[in-house]
């Protein structure tokens, strides 16, 4: 049974403010040796519980800074909860921010072998895979080249390409798309369709209302690190517009 839990998570940053206001006051602080600056406590997501089951494809929407991308950052296991715990049933692929997953100075051809590692694949199951992860992600000349020289679309389409192929049982999807290239978007998009129905758990973020509504069958609003409402795509859709509505 494949599941994600979130029982009253939380997740802290520390802010470091800097206190000296003028020139003359950081050093005095300097001279005195008084620590200049104020460490302050930040929850960029509090007391969040929810389920989600097998057959959920959730998409999880939300201003700027509400806590969405930490939410996912979370159930990739990048960061720990500061608070609470999370279960999470089941293989997941993060089509998260580039570079999560991949090492720099390996080949694309290593960093296959990594990231499927990271996400519980074996070596053999790799060498089957591999072929067609190098084919998809149009990186027969590079493959041998550390990832550190590929381009932002190289990344990507390595990336995509790894995750959707190892036909995860709970994919992450992160703004997908954003700096890709338009020919690859096209070809990807088939692909993630496919990806999609084969899935028990897809869990995105994306500030595209209509592809939200295309893509998910419920949908979470993040509001200040805090679910607002949870249900009905439509439902959740036409609250937030509204909610964004000029008075
Ligand atoms: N490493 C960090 N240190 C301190 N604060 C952070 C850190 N990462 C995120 N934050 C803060 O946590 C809050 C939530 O950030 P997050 O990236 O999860 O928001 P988001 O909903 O994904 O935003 P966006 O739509 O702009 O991508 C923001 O206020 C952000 O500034």
């Amino acid at each position: 049974m494949t599941y994600v839990k979130f029982n009253n998570v939380g997740l802290k940053f520390q802010l470091y403010k800097d206190k000296g206001i003028t020139l003359k006051e950081t050093l005095i602080n300097l001279f005195k040796k008084r620590n200049y600056y104020k460490n302050s406590d930040f929850w960029a997501l509090k007391d969040m519980s929810f389920e989600i089951s097998s057959g959920q494809r959730v998409g999880i929407i939300g201003n700027n800074g509400a806590g969405k991308s930490s939410l996912l950052k979370l159930l990739t296991k990048i960061y720990e909860p500061t608070t609470g715990e999370i279960v999470c049933q089941g293989k997941v692929a993060p089509l998260i921010e580039l570079g999560a997953g991949f090492n720099p100075e390996l080949s694309g051809y290593e960093n296959i072998f990594l990231n499927g590692a990271i996400m519980g694949k074996s070596k053999k199951e790799m060498q089957k895979l591999a072929d067609n992860i190098i084919k998809f992600a149009e990186l027969e000349e590079f493959i041998h080249t550390p990832i550190k020289y590929y381009s932002t679309g190289m990344y990507m389409r390595l990336a995509f390409t790894i995750a959707t192929e190892i036909s995860p049982e709970i994919l992450i999807i992160d703004e997908l798309f954003a700096g890709g290239d338009i020919n690859f978007i096209d070809k990807a998009k088939a692909r993630l369709d496919k990806i999609i129905d084969e899935s028990q758990i897809v869990i995105m973020v994306s500030h595209s209302l209509d592809l939200v509504q295309k893509l998910c069958n419920r949908v979470i609003l993040v509001e200040k690190g805090r679910i607002l409402l949870d249900g009905e795509p439509k439902e959740v859709c036409d609250y937030y517009i509204n909610l964004n509505k000029p008075v």
